[in-house]
């Protein structure tokens, strides 16, 4: 579904992201994982065409993506919810879904948002940012819905949030596999979440893919070597 191959990516003058491979398998959760600082945003905002591939290839739905501008990546059929949400804080939460729907020439909000989060109905006419952090990352992800993709791509959707809403998020991502054949692609720090809701990994390590593999095989070495601090 989506296949990274041999990306490089460079701030200025400092190499970013080297020969990065990256397969995300159709219609399951693939979660990207490392230590802080590794490229694992790096990797998710060039997939996005937020910033700007220098070498390498980005094969989505079989199509190579890599030089098409941002707003056609999303059009295409990925939505993204970024670290930190972003959503509009001013904008009412109805605001907030339908300025997404209408980049994609629509008015009405997809009901699978609304069956997925009741609290978005419930809370329609609050401001963004007057909800919860939990409540704020749930209408991020229905955001990126009212977009209809056939990848989600999300940023570490639990930093900051409670219990109860981030075993909310990891059934409603296992709800978007199953139900809605969405493909899922994580970056997720925390390891048991990570292990309950994506059924695959890969690594990076100082800007390198370094493992890969099923969830149910991922190692204690590995998780040794690269992901505990
Ligand atoms: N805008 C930028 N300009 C220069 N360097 C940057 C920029 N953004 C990130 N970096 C550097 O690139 C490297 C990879 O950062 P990135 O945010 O992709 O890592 P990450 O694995 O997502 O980390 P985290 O888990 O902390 O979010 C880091 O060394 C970071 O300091």
């Amino acid at each position: 579904m989506l296949s990274i191959r041999k990306l490089n990516q460079y701030y200025g003058e400092s190499h970013t992201l080297w020969d990065v491979d990256c397969e995300v398998p159709a219609q399951g959760c693939t979660c990207l994982m490392g230590r802080n600082g590794v490229g694992k945003t790096t990797v998710l905002k060039t997939v996005m065409g937020l910033l700007p591939a220098a070498s390498g290839e980005i094969e989505f739905d079989g199509r190579r993506i890599e030089s098409r501008p941002a707003e056609q990546r999303a059009r295409g059929g990925i939505g993204y919810v970024p670290q930190g949400r972003e959503i509009f804080p001013l904008l009412s939460v109805e605001e907030n879904l339908r300025v997404a729907r209408t980049s994609v020439g629509r008015r009405d909000i997809p009901t699978l948002v609304h069956e997925l989060f009741p609290v978005l109905h419930d809370m329609r006419h609050r401001r963004g940012g007057d909800l919860s952090g939990g409540q704020q990352q749930q209408l991020a992800i229905g955001r990126a819905l009212c977009l209809e993709p056939r990848l989600l791509i999300l940023d570490e959707p639990t930093e900051g949030i409670q219990p109860n809403i981030v075993r909310e998020i990891g059934d409603v991502i296992q709800r978007l596999n199953r139900d809605q054949a969405m493909t899922v692609l994580l970056v997720e720090q925390k390891l048991p979440f990570a292990r309950r809701t994506a059924d695959h990994f890969v690594i990076l390590d100082r800007g390198r893919s370094v493992a890969d593999g099923r969830m149910d095989e991922l190692e204690d070495d590995l998780v040794q070597r690269y992901l505990t601090v």
